[in-house]
């Protein structure tokens, strides 16, 4: 007998659709279909009306038994700005990110490959991806019909304060940079916990980042010139303390919203440390570095491309390159009597 593999299982209430991609290791679910229409005349207007009115359809896709503790979303939705070709929404196992560059590497490709900008020129097509915290510019390789890596330029990224002096329960005072690059990151060496970000168990690394990320939420209030939307701590980054230009591979281990772990060496996070060394005079601009993932080893590269300002602030434009691949397409649906249908996590 034949198997109708066109035919959706029982269910009540949408389909929901998606296609998975990863870019250096780190998932990103794009949700095709199935989401109810999201109100809100902003990218930002919207962010807030997903948290405040779909939260539950994050948890769906987000967590278990669809997705898992270290899922990463994209919603793409209506930009007010007329340049952009897309606006999106970035989702975790906590709530709404206001830049993700993983995701605007794969994004930028999925924008080409779905039609969402037209007619896609060689060598490289440009793909305006309006973020929470911005538009950002993605340029995609395409040749022959067939996308590839992406580079972007993005938001204005600033050192906000070099050398701040934390509390943390059960390390004593701990010294860390805090810098934006389309999110707020602290970000310290990891050498000063006696641990290696390429070579330290992931749970130890998650249980350091951790506590200062808390030290540094509860401690140091952060504002952003665009307004309140944008001023949050999304986590913390540990690095191998190779700052100062080299042209070897610097590593890192990015853990952010509740003590989520990036495979990827972090695009918004290679962001705000170019911005961190640019400021400190460590790299100049068109200077290019590799940024390693410290958890998969997968490689970012990024330079300072030009000089701005974000209000008060010195900042620079930042470039940050990678690849991301297609994993699959799935469509998730939900039955009314499973208890377990809404999503849950394991710690
Ligand atoms: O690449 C990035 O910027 C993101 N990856 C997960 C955490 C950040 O949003």
């Amino acid at each position: 007998m034949a198997m109708d593999v066109t035919r959706f299982p029982p269910h009540e209430g949408p389909v929901l659709s998606v296609v998975d991609m990863h870019t250096g290791g780190e998932p990103l679910r794009i949700i095709r279909s199935g989401y109810p229409e999201v109100m809100g005349d902003s990218v930002l207007a919207k962010r807030r009306y997903v948290r405040e009115n779909l939260d539950h359809l994050r948890k769906v896709l987000m967590f278990e038994p669809r997705g898992h503790y270290d899922m990463y979303g994209a919603l793409i939705v209506q930009s007010e700005i007329d340049e952009a070709d897309l606006g999106v929404l970035f989702m975790h196992n906590q709530g709404y990110s206001t830049m993700c560059g993983h995701a605007v590497i794969a994004l930028g490709r999925f924008a080409v490959d779905y039609g969402l900008v037209k007619a896609p020129v060689s060598p490289e097509t440009k793909v305006n991806i309006h973020c929470p915290c911005g538009l950002v510019k993605a340029f995609v390789e395409y040749s022959n019909g067939k996308t590839g890596g992406v580079r972007f330029h993005s938001v204005p990224a600033f050192a906000f304060q070099t050398d701040v002096t934390v509390s943390v329960p059960g390390h004593g005072d701990v010294v860390v940079d805090i810098s934006y690059g389309g999110a707020f990151y602290a970000f310290v060496s990891a050498e000063r916990f006696g641990l290696d970000v390429r070579t330290s168990r992931t749970r130890d690394l998650v249980d350091v980042a951790t506590a200062v990320t808390n030290a540094v939420k509860s401690q140091v209030q952060l504002h952003h010139p665009s307004g309140p939307d944008l001023a949050f701590l999304y986590g913390t980054i540990l690095t191998d303390g190779k700052d100062s230009f080299s042209e070897e591979p610097t590593a890192n281990v990015c853990v952010f919203a509740d003590a989520q772990v990036d495979r990827s060496p972090t695009g918004s996070g290679v962001t705000a440390r170019i911005a961190l060394q640019y400021h400190r005079g460590l790299v100049q601009l068109g200077q290019s570095r590799v940024f390693q993932s410290g958890a998969t080893g997968s490689l970012f590269t990024g330079k300072a491309v030009q000089e701005t300002r974000c209000g008060d602030f010195k900042a620079v434009v930042v470039e940050v390159a990678g690849r991301a691949h297609y994993t699959g397409i799935s469509s998730f649906v939900q039955e009314s009597d499973d208890n377990l249908t809404s999503g849950f996590l394991l710690k």
